[in-house]
């Protein structure tokens, strides 16, 4: 068929049962990261026909299992907690084996700034981070902002506190100066504190109902033994819905009959309801027809994830205990380092350089140079990651606002346009730019295009209120 052609497979409104017949395809996915994969399946399992079509060769996203040392590492998404009801769901239902992370166990912690790497006790470290937390939230006024963490757009006063960044914030506190390093390393996976909204980082910590030990538990506790591609596989398997890797979209035309979505080969897939479940970023590298406008135009040319992030997993020698890292934002190669696993001849390391100063692309020796940096003792054995944002289909790393972006884009995006049902972690209204974020959002538009399948207006949309 060539572009622009008439589709075979147009659902006309009239025969609303059609959608579960086998022939007709009821719901189109795009893109196969945890939402639309969960998308796809719950749409499957109500009994719609359901097409996932993914640019890559595989499920998952920024999710991306990898092998290093004969070991399964992650160098995407990653960690979770039971507390994250969503992801948790996902993990029991299919009898996944979790594992704990090195980082509220390790002995040795290390914090950097623009003066060099030190080592610093666990102690101190959690001691100094509870306190600069606290002070961090403690403005009475914050909860009143966020009196419901899963619908962050019911109180007005929330607009005020995404206008100012976390950087203002830091300036109105004057903390002590080492509690500030401390914290400052800690956010270091936000990026540039002063381009990222506060009332978002406040959402989070709301979602971690204000507590320090929640909010530390949100990052780095459990991760999937076998990695995330385990959990992608169930997910797969258990789904019954048709599979069709490698084929990017370019285009998604609307009507008032349901949608067409037109891969790169050219070919077009019709149904009456298309989950859009791409990462925001992308939004602007497919044709849209009518184009996205207001909220979802302005999301997309913006931007609503850190811009530069590579993810590594590192095989090191000369470093036997389990240790942490974490260094403000650009000052060092690398911002985050955690031990994954530890080794006979030394141990994986997982890495982020948020600030992107190194890269995968730039190689073994420079990374090892980095490496060098932050940890002198270490000689780099082997290394595998992602540089995120040079990838064409996902375009940056993980979600993180900038200012304003809160209250003009979550809980907004994710409301259906016509046909078109949007999901993801980077518009999930609780939780948003995490794993668990995903899977909650992709839920929900699976359930909304199921009632626009029949006809009907999804009535809750915005969540629990
Ligand atoms: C390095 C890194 C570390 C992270 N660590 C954590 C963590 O420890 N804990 C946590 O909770 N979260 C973490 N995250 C965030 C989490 O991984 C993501 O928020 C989540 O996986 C996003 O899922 P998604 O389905 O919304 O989007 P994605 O996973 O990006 O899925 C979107 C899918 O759409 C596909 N696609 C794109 N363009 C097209 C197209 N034109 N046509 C068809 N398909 C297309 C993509 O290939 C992809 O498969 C991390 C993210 C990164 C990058």
């Amino acid at each position: 068929m060539t572009p622009g052609a008439r589709p075979m497979l147009r659902l006309e409104r009239k025969d609303k049962d059609s959608h579960m017949t086998a022939d007709r395809i009821g719901a189109i996915v795009v893109g196969g990261g945890l939402a639309g994969t969960t998308a796809a399946r719950d749409l499957a399992h109500a009994g719609v026909r359901t097409v996932l079509v993914e640019a890559r060769d595989r499920l998952g996203g920024r999710t991306s299992t990898q092998t290093i040392a004969g070991r399964e590492v992650d160098t995407g998404g990653v960690y979770f907690h039971w507390f994250q009801s969503a992801i948790w769901r996902e993990v029991t239902r299919y009898e996944l084996p979790v594992v704990e992370s090195a980082l509220l166990t390790a002995a040795r912690y290390l914090v950097g700034d623009a003066d060099g790497v030190a080592a610093i006790s666990p102690e101190e470290f959690d001691e100094r981070q509870r306190r600069a937390l606290s002070a961090f939230w403690g403005d009475p006024g914050y909860p009143a902002a966020l009196p419901r963490p899963f619908a962050p757009q019911t109180d007005p006063r929330l607009a005020k506190l995404d206008a100012m960044s976390i950087e203002d914030r830091f300036r109105e506190l004057g903390l002590d100066a080492e509690d500030e390093r401390v914290l400052r390393a800690a956010f270091s996976d936000y990026g540039r504190p002063d381009d990222t909204s506060l009332g978002w980082l406040l959402q989070r910590m709301s979602n971690a109902i204000w507590s320090n030990e929640a909010y530390n538990a949100l990052f780095a506790v459990y991760r999937l033994r076998d990695g995330m591609a385990s959990l992608l596989e169930a997910m797969r398997h258990d789904g019954g819905f048709e599979v069709r890797l490698s084929s990017p979209v370019t285009a998604i035309e609307r009507d008032d009959r349901g949608a067409t979505v037109t891969l790169r080969d050219g070919s077009q897939l019709t149904a009456p309801v298309v989950v859009v479940a791409t990462p925001v970023n992308v939004w602007r590298s497919i044709e849209f027809t009518p184009a996205l406008d207001g909220p979802h135009a302005a999301a997309t040319r913006e931007g609503v994830t850190i811009p530069d992030v590579s993810s590594m997993v590192l095989h090191v020698r000369g470093v036997s205990e389990p240790v942490v890292m974490l260094s403000s934002f650009g000052d060092q190669p690398f911002e985050i380092m955690v031990t994954y696993t530890l080794l006979d001849d030394g141990q994986l390391l997982q890495a982020f350089s948020v600030s992107g100063r190194v890269t995968c692309a730039d190689g073994h020796d420079r990374i090892a140079e980095a490496l060098r940096e932050v940890l002198p003792e270490a000689e780099l054995v082997d290394v595998v990651g992602h540089d995120w944002p040079t990838d064409p289909f996902a375009l940056g790393g993980w979600g993180s606002l900038r200012p304003g972006q809160l209250t003009r884009f979550i809980d907004v995006l994710d409301r259906p346009v016509g046909p078109l049902y949007f999901a993801g972690a980077d518009i999930a209204p609780q939780f948003s730019g995490l794993l668990t974020g995903a899977i909650e959002s992709g839920a929900r538009a699976a359930r909304r295009a199921r009632l626009g399948l029949t006809g009907r207006t999804p009535d809750g949309a915005g969540g629990p209120r």
